[in-house]
C-alpha cells in the first residue's frame, strides 16, 4: 500500500462547499496539507454558508457514474474519501462503483446532519448508508451518525461512545473512528475500533467555534495518510495533532460570522518554513547518504553486524555530547514549552545511551572517532556562538535526517530483520512528529533572527548534515 516518495491519489467523492470550509473544498485542502494528490467527483452542490446551507442540488445519480468512470478508465486510485451522498440514488450509484473497482483505501464519513443543524441526507436513505459503509475500511461517524447507525440514543459519555462503536463495528464487521468531537469538558478524545479492539487517540479540546468541516477535513487527511503506508491509529494520532493546529489558527481567518473553518494551511503559512527550506537545500546530500552502503544494509538487514556495532559505539559517543548540547539549548530556550521540548530530548537522547549501553555495548569503550569529536566541536561552537536560533539550526538534522530514513524503513519487512528495533525506534509516529516540531521550533527562531544569522542557522544545519554524511561513511570503518 505504501507508495515510498509517490504522492498518494486520492479521491474525494463528496458535496459541495462553496464557502470552502467542509465538502470537497476541505477535502482538498486536507489531502494537499497531508502531501496528497487531490481529486474530486462531487455528489451534491451545496448553497451555504458558516450560518448554515440554503439550498441543495443533486445533478442526476448517472452524472457521478460519469465522472467516477472517467476517473477509474485513466487513473490509478489510491484512496478514496467519501462524504455527502444526499439521496438513496446517489449511495446506490457510489457502492456499485466501488463494487466494480474496489480501490485498496476506502474511508466514509457518513454525513447526515451538517454542524449548523441543516440535514445533508434524506431520512430514507440512512439504511441505504449503513449498507454501504459495509464496503468501507474505515467509518467515521461522528456522535449523531453513530447512534442512527446502531439506532440507539445519541451517547453522552465516552465510555457509550465506545460501545456504540464496538456495536457498529461487528454490525459492519469494518473499523469504526469514534469521534469524541461532540462531547462537552476539557478533552476530544478519538478512537479506533474494530470488532476485537478499541485504540484511544486522546486529544485536548480547543476552545474555538469554528469547528465547520473538521469531520471532512479529519477523513480524508486520514484517507491520505493510510495510503501513504501509516496504520490507522497512526494516521489518527498525526491528524489529531494537526486538527488541533489548525483549529487553534482558525482564528485568523476570519471568514464568516457563524461557525467558521478550520486553518488547512496552517503549516505552510507560519513555521516550518525555513526548516523546510533549510532541508530541501540538503536534497542531494541527503540522497548520498540514503545510498551509502551501511544505510542501505541496514534497510535491507544485510550489513555485517561488527559494523552496525562500531557505529553504535560511536553513536554513544556521539549523544553523550549531544545531550549535554541539547541542555544547553533549553537553557537559552525562549519559553517553558520549547525549554521543555528541548528538556525532553535531551533526556530521550540519555535513555537512548543507557539502552545501548545495557543491551548492546556493555561495558566496551571504544576512543571516539575523529568524526565523532569534529561533529561535536560543531555543535558546541553553535551553542557557544550564544545564539540559540543558530545552535537549534545545528542539532536539527539528527532529527530530520533520522525521521526521513525512519519513514523511508518503514515499508521494510521486519520478518527476521537483525536491526528491526532500531529501525522501529525512527520510523515510529512519535518520532516524526517529535522531529516535526522541532522543525517548528526551529522555523520560529529563524522568523526572530535577521537575514544575515539566518545565513549562518543555513550554514550550521548543512555542515551539520555533511557530518552525518560522514558519520555513516566512517565510523563503520573504524577498527574493532
Ligand atoms: N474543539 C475541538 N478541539 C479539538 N478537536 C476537535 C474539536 N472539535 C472537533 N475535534 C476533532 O475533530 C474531528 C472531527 O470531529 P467531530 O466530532 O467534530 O466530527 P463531525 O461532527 O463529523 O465534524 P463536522 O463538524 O465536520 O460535522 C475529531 O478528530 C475531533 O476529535
Ligand atoms: C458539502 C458538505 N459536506 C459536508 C458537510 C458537513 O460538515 P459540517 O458538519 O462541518 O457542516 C457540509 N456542511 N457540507
Amino acid at each position: 500500500m505504501s507508495t515510498a516518495n509517490r504522492p498518494p491519489r486520492v479521491l474525494a467523492i463528496a458535496g459541495s462547499d462553496p464557502s470552502g470550509g467542509a465538502g470537497i473544498q476541505a477535502d482538498l485542502k486536507s489531502i494537499a496539507a497531508f502531501q496528497g494528490y487531490g481529486m474530486a467527483a462531487i455528489t451534491t452542490l451545496t448553497a451555504q454558508n458558516t450560518h448554515g446551507v440554503t439550498a441543495v442540488h443533486a445533478p442526476p445519480a448517472d452524472f457521478l457514474t460519469a465522472q467516477l468512470t472517467a476517473l477509474d478508465a485513466d487513473i490509478t486510485i489510491d484512496a478514496v474519501k467519501i462524504g455527502m451522498l444526499h439521496s438513496v440514488d446517489i449511495i446506490m450509484a457510489v457502492e456499485a462503483w466501488l463494487a466494480r473497482v474496489a480501490p485498496p483505501v476506502v474511508v466514509l464519513d457518513p454525513v447526515m446532519v451538517a454542524t449548523s443543524g441543516d440535514r445533508l441526507l434524506d431520512a430514507s436513505a440512512e439504511d441505504a448508508l449503513v449498507h454501504l459503509a459495509q464496503r468501507a475500511h474505515l467509518v467515521t461517524p461522528n456522535l449523531d451518525e453513530l447512534a442512527v447507525m446502531v439506532r440507539e440514543p445519541v451517547a453522552t459519555t465516552w465510555s457509550t461512545a465506545r460501545e456504540q462503536g464496538r456495536r457498529l463495528a461487528e454490525l459492519l464487521d469494518t473499523t469504526i473512528l469514534v469521534k469524541g468531537g461532540h462531547l462537552v469538558g476539557a478533552a476530544a478524545p478519538d478512537a479506533i475500533v474494530t470488532p476485537h479492539a478499541v485504540i484511544d487517540v486522546p486529544g485536548q479540546r480547543v476552545t474555538t467555534r469554528n469547528t465547520h468541516g473538521t469531520g471532512c477535513s479529519l477523513s480524508s487527511a486520514i484517507a491520505t495518510l493510510r495510503a501513504s503506508g501509516l496504520s490507522w491509529p497512526d494516521a489518527l494520532a498525526e491528524v489529531k495533532a494537526w486538527m488541533a493546529d489548525a483549529l487553534t489558527a482558525s482564528s485568523l481567518l476570519q471568514v464568516g460570522s457563524g461557525h467558521g473553518p478550520i486553518d488547512h494551511a496552517h503549516r505552510m503559512r507560519s513555521t516550518g518554513e525555513w526548516a523546510r527550506g533549510a532541508w530541501v537545500d540538503c536534497a542531494s546530500l541527503v540522497t548520498r547518504i540514503t545510498e551509502l552502503p551501511f544505510v542501505s544494509g541496514l534497510g535491507t538487514g544485510s550489513l555485517d553486524g561488527d559494523a552496525f556495532r562500531r557505529y553504535l559505539a560511536q553513536d554513544v559517543h556521539y549523544l553523550e555530547g549531544y545531550a549535554e548540547v541539547l541542555a544547553a539549548i533549553a537553557e537559552s530556550a525562549p519559553d517553558p514549552t520549547t525549554r521543555a521540548f528541548w528538556l525532553a530530548s535531551c533526556e530521550a537522547a540519555q535513555a537512548e545511551i543507557n539502552r545501548l549501553h545495557a543491551q548492546v555495548l556493555g561495558d566496551a569503550d571504544e576512543t571516539p572517532a575523529a568524526v565523532t569529536v569534529e561533529y561535536l566541536s560543531h555543535l558546541r561552537r553553535a551553542v557557544e556562538s550564544g545564539s540559540y536560533a543558530r545552535a537549534v539550526s545545528a542539532v536539527l538534522p539528527c532529527y530530520t535526517l533520522y525521521s526521513d530514513l525512519g519513514v523511508r524503513w518503514r515499508a521494510v519487512s521486519r520478518d527476521n530483520h537483525p536491526y528491526a528495533s532500531w529501525l522501529d525506534l525512527y520510523g515510529e509516529a512519535a518520532f516524526v512528529r517529535t522531529a516535526a516540531q522541532a522543525e517548528r521550533l526551529a522555523s520560529v527562531a529563524a522568523d526572530s533572527v535577521d537575514r544575515a544569522e539566518r545565513l549562518l542557522m543555513s550554514a550550521a544545519y548543512r555542515t551539520s548534515m555533511h557530518f552525518e554524511w560522514r558519520f555513516f561513511a566512517e565510523t563503520p570503518l573504524m577498527p574493532a
